[in-house]
């Protein structure tokens, strides 16, 4: 039987910022339809291996290739094909809600996206704030907004990093359907946390880094429980 190919194969990824080596060696291979997680403690190279992934970093070392594009080569093709959720800023604090939607459509020349951006706004409650500048949001909305502009344009990658990250069980709860839609019509969606239970929730494997490395790939099920916190918990240090 033939496998299909990953949507997203990393291997042997280095990046380095001048003395500091934030990604030291990661491989990993995400598929169409699945959801993979990236859990680790601060600072063990989650959103560098997620800019990679989105085409804004360059790798130092080593090959990353995103629906069928090189990073290094093919930064646009990437940035065309993923949606982008990052850890923190990315919005344009005078612009409105439905006008970081509306930039987001026209750059990437959508037709007909008003109603996917309306249904997304109503999904994340956030639709009586979609005419009030982003400057003015709470850290949850702007969390919200960024997952919603993330999948926008139904990509056929969509990386979300940190997407939980103070966000109210009413946006965990769309962020979650977000994923869902994803995987049922087909992208593979990459999510970096922090929060294990939602991990485990959301994707079906999840990848654990540490100082840089990747020190274990597991089945989310394996990491459920308290026996999966303890295990979870080894790999940390
Ligand atoms: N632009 C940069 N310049 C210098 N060092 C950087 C830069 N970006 C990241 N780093 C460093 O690379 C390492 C990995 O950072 P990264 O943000 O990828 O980790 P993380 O796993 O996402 O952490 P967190 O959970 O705290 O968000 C850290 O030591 C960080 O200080």
């Amino acid at each position: 039987m033939t496998q299909t190919p990953p949507a997203v194969e990393v291997r042997s990824l280095h990046v380095r910022f001048g003395e500091v080596e934030a990604v030291a060696g990661v491989d990993l291979a995400a598929y169409a339809g699945q959801a993979t997680g990236l859990l680790g403690r601060n600072g063990a190279g989650k959103s560098t291996t997620m800019r990679v992934l989105a085409g804004l970093v360059p790798p130092t070392a080593g090959t990353a290739v995103v629906a069928g594009h090189d990073v290094r080569s093919h930064a646009l093709a990437v940035k065309r094909s993923t949606g982008y959720c990052p850890d923190v800023g990315g919005l344009v604090t005078r612009a409105t809600a439905w006008e970081h939607l509306q930039l987001s459509a026209r750059m990437r020349r959508l037709v007909d996206w008003e109603d996917r951006a309306r249904e997304l706004l109503e999904r994340f409650e956030l639709g009586d704030a979609s005419h009030r500048v982003t400057g003015g949001f709470s850290h949850g909305m702007g969390r919200r907004l960024s997952v919603a502009l993330a999948a926008l344009h139904e990509p056929e990658v969509l990386l979300l990093d940190e997407p939980f990250d103070g966000v109210d069980p009413i946006g965990v709860e769309a962020t979650l359907e977000v994923i869902a839609d994803a995987r049922a019509r087909g992208a593979c969606v990459l999510v970096s946390t922090h929060l294990r239970e939602l991990a485990i929730e959301a994707c079906s494997d999840v990848l654990v880094l540490r100082g840089g490395s990747r020190v274990a790939t597991v089945s989310a099920s394996e990491m459920a429980g308290e026996e999966g916190a303890r295990a979870y918990r080894a790999l940390l240090d």
